[in-house]
């Protein structure tokens, strides 16, 4: 795939919290229609990354690209993103249903019929006030309302965290239905080595706020599984000094 192609592009990402300089000199792209699973140790960086690409959080160096324009300044690469944190974040007065009205505006590409089979997927409430569910079935009410946006980029931060078997297998389920769209390039963060080696078209390793790739292809998912955790151990923890 040319770079010209590329629903993202950072070339020479660089931000610093605080004192520490989270990510360095970062350079990606990711395509329409593949899947990314972003790995790295507790405080590597993931989520900074996330929110970079989201347009959330301004790089200080370098530049970031999502649909041609940077997410940060443009309100058009942003209504290009689906992007799911990893704590909740709606207003607690919402259901899926209420929350459903506000975003079918914001997104020319919104479908419905994806935001049922969705949440029927993840046992998602349709009605439910986001305050009275849990953690996991708020966390099932945003990927819903990402997964029926249809955005160019999407990026979810471990959506899988927290989630019971039921629910991860939906998870799962809608993830191989529904998210392997070819105009849409998807990163998602993850600490389960076994899904990622289950989703992934590519994975994508921080280590010391820089990117290393490491390709997933057919392998068995026992082998890629087992060589992402060997990969995994050979990295530095984030510049706080956390362990994995
Ligand atoms: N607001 C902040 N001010 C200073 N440092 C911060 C701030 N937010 C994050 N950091 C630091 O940035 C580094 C990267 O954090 P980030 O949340 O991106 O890591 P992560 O890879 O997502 O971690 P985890 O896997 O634990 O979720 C960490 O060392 C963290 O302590």
């Amino acid at each position: 795939m040319s770079e010209t192609n590329d629903i993202a592009r950072l070339r020479g990402v660089g931000v610093k919290l605080g004192r520490s300089e989270v990510l360095r000199g970062l350079e990606l792209g990711l395509a329409p229609g593949e899947l990314c699973v972003l790995l790295g140790r507790n405080g590597a960086g993931k989520t900074t990354l996330m929110r970079v690409l989201a347009g959330t959080l301004r790089a200080e160096s370098g530049s970031v690209r999502v649909c041609g324009a940077d997410p940060s300044r443009s309100a058009a690469a942003r209504a290009a993103i689906g992007f799911v944190p990893s704590l909740p974040d709606l207003p607690p007065w919402m259901s899926l249903t209420t929350a459903a009205r506000f975003a079918r505006r914001c997104y020319p590409t919104w479908d419905d019929r994806r935001l049922w089979r969705a949440a029927d997927a993840l046992a998602v409430p349709r009605r439910g006030r986001i305050s009275k569910l849990s953690r996991g079935q708020a966390a099932g009410v945003q990927l819903a309302l990402a997964l029926a946006a249809r955005p160019r980029l999407l990026l979810l931060d471990e959506p899988f965290a927290g989630l019971d078997a039921v629910a991860r297998d939906g998870l799962l389920s809608a993830f191989l239905t529904e998210v392997d769209l070819e105009d849409t390039a998807t990163l998602v963060s993850t600490h389960d080595l076994d899904i990622a080696a289950r989703i992934a078209d590519r994975a994508l390793l921080m280590d010391g706020g820089a990117l290393r790739e490491q390709a997933v292809g057919d392998a068995q998912l026992e082998h890629s599984a087992a060589a992402l955790r060997a990969l995994l151990t050979q990295t530095t923890p984030g510049p706080d000094g956390a362990a994995a």
